[in-house]
């Protein structure tokens, strides 16, 4: 009693939001998003005739600057043959609608928004692997889902579940289409009415508690809107996956997120404190808003990860934290990337963690440089030579060999300080070298523009990707030489001409290992299926990883895409038991979007 007393004085409602968080953005999608490929529609990298290579738009910090190093670091080390250009194809065949009318009659008028628009359709059948791209841009989509409703309340989701399983419809969940595990893809083979639920339009924050630092959210609200109403409040959730800026809170549970700030803030299942979903036989709704629980195994378990096979996240109770004083980037140079993992796990053992702190090796580091802007003046000119020779000749970096550690420090001022200062001691213990907050930053930007950079180089018959694993301290550099070597091996079984990119980056430290996130990419001139090309190398690389101690994913899921590996990871008492988990919640396979098993 004394704990609701409390909290109702705490809470803080906000009063008659709805709508106001799309003010940058229309509330269709289609409008501002493109159709095939990544991102705003306008926002992408372009080449220009000279050779400058500029991000369009007016989004991003270096939207509309120019980068002149980019064009020859492209076609010298990475191998992109600018000549090749390849435009995409921008009509979308789509298959006629399947129609349940049953279903239909049941739905009139229940709901505001109902589309059968094609655009919509494919929109909702679709995440953002490479190979969703390539096969959009070649249109090449195969079954896509029949219909798109938009719900707006719990209500809602609860009725279009009950209308689903007594019309034998078959469900799937939109979030922000950010995926990339074909986790929205449509099963070949499904026969039934195939409705996409778009929960974009359960965006609002509930309530905020600023006493117990708590807020119950609805889980269509993108990471970034989600961000900018909290910061109303004075408070942050700090989940910044590098797609944020799309992808849904509800998208995060059901995939087991992870953000870049997982050291201050948590990963997903630390930030989750209950969560609400309906349930083709009913609806979960825990009361769990405590600090701790002992009450049985931990059901919000079964939902994370749960990948839309279950049924539709509508709310969550998340937490929030006080936003931080200071927020500073500050970057290291290594020798080489052995010693940067030695930093890193030192690190890890030392406690001292920064808000971010991420190692990229060579190839990425002068990713990151390839992307530097013009200089402004003369003298930023000048002064970036004279960086330059102190580091490579002073300092004796070689240019070849030197990896970059980006960090993000976020807290108070003290504990800002006081990180820094154990940081960098220790760094100087591995002949690291601080290089400034630009370095760091355009380490972070770099993520950002990643998926627009894939397909800046799709268009020059270049298809890369990225793929991620968690793995023990020690297998680290074994898992990096593996995947290096296997990848090399594979490609040139398969006659891919020249040699591929692959590049690293060791991007979450954990006690007892760390995240390896991997960039692959190669020309796929004269290759007959790139995908199938692609895709086979990819999965011999993810045995490899597995070969060597690690796991199927860290954060990107399962989907359909890596489903293969499950019983490796789990077991077969593992999947039997998953199987039926989903056998009693879902009986009629009404989420029959077959991830995970
Ligand atoms: C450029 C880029 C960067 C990325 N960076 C990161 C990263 O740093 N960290 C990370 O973890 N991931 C990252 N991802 C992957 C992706 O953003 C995440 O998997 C994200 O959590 C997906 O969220 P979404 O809202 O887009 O979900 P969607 O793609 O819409 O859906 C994903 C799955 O979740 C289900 N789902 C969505 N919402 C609900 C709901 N309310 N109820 C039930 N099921 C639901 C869907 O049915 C589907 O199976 C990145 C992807 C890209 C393209």
């Amino acid at each position: 009693m004394i704990r609701i007393q409390q909290l109702q004085s705490q809470i803080v409602e906000p009063a008659g939001l709805k709508g106001q968080y799309y003010e940058q953005r229309p509330q269709n999608k289609l409008e501002w998003f493109k159709n095939n490929g990544w991102g705003y529609k306008d926002t992408k990298f372009v080449l220009e005739q000279d050779g400058a290579v500029r991000l369009t738009g007016n989004k991003y910090r270096f939207s509309n600057q120019r980068m002149m190093k980019f064009k020859d670091w492209a076609e010298a080390k990475v191998g992109i043959d600018l000549s090749l250009n390849c435009e995409a194809q921008n009509e979308i065949p789509a298959n006629p609608p399947i129609i349940n009318e049953q279903f239909m009659n049941a739905i009139q008028g229940q709901f505001n928004e109902i589309s059968f628009d094609n655009a919509q359709r494919i929109l909702h059948s679709h995440g953002q692997t490479m190979q969703e791209i390539y096969d959009l841009r070649n249109s090449k989509l195969a079954r896509i889902v029949d219909c798109v409703v938009f719900i707006n309340s719990h209500a809602q989701a609860e009725l279009l579940v009950k209308l689903a399983v007594e019309y034998n419809v078959m469900l799937t969940v939109y979030g922000g289409g950010t995926n990339v595990t074909w986790a929205l893809q449509c099963p070949q083979e499904e026969r039934r009415m195939i409705v996409s639920v778009d929960t974009s339009r359960m965006n609002h924050i509930r309530w905020v508690d600023r006493k117990n630092m708590t807020a119950l959210v609805e889980t269509g609200v993108t990471g970034k809107d989600l961000e900018k109403e909290l910061s109303r409040y004075g408070v942050v959730c700090g989940h910044e996956p590098d797609s944020v800026e799309f992808s849904t809170l509800g998208g995060w549970i059901s995939t087991r997120a992870s953000g870049m700030k997982k050291n201050r803030y948590g990963n997903i299942e630390d930030i989750i404190l209950s969560v609400k979903v309906v349930t083709p036989t009913g609806t979960l709704s825990q009361s769990l808003d405590y600090p701790r629980v002992s009450s049985g195994p931990d059901l919000n378990q079964i939902v994370l990860g749960s990948e839309g096979t279950i049924g539709i996240i509508t709310e969550a109770v998340i937490k929030i934290k006080a936003q931080p004083e200071v927020c500073k980037y500050e970057s290291i140079l290594f020798h080489n990337f052995a010693l940067g993992t030695e930093f890193m796990y030192k690190l890890s053992r030392s406690k001292v963690w920064p808000t971010s702190v991420r190692l990229v090796d060579n190839n990425q580091f002068q990713f990151g440089m390839a992307l530097k802007t013009m200089p402004h003046s003369k003298r930023e000119e000048f002064m970036d030579k004279v960086k330059k020779y102190f580091i490579t000749q002073f300092m004796q970096f070689d240019p070849d060999q030197m990896c970059l550690v980006t960090v993000l420090f976020e807290g108070t001022k003290q504990e800002v300080e006081f990180q820094e200062k154990k940081v960098f001691e220790l760094a100087k213990f591995y002949k690291g070298f601080r290089a400034g907050a630009e370095n760091g930053e355009r380490g972070y930007f770099l993520t950002y523009m990643i998926a627009y950079l894939r397909d800046f180089a799709m268009q020059f018959q270049f298809i890369a990707e990225s793929f991620e694993t968690a793995v023990g301290w020690k297998n680290v550099p074994a898992v990096c030489e593996n995947i290096q070597r296997r990848i090399v091996e594979e490609c040139s079984k398969r006659g891919v001409e020249k040699e591929p990119f692959v590049s690293f980056r060791i991007s979450q430290v954990y006690d007892t290992g760390a995240t390896i996130y991997v960039y692959f990419g190669f020309g796929y001139k004269g290759i007959a299926d790139p995908v199938k090309c692609y895709s086979e190398i990819e999965d011999a690389a993810r045995d490899e990883i597995m070969k060597n101690g690690g796991s199927i994913s860290h954060h990107h899921g399962v989907g359909k895409l890596r489903k293969q590996f499950m019983q490796k990871q789990i077991g077969d008492t593992g999947v039997e038991i998953l199987k039926r988990i989903k056998q009693q919640i879902d009986p009629k396979n009404i989420f029959g979007n077959q991830n995970l098993i």
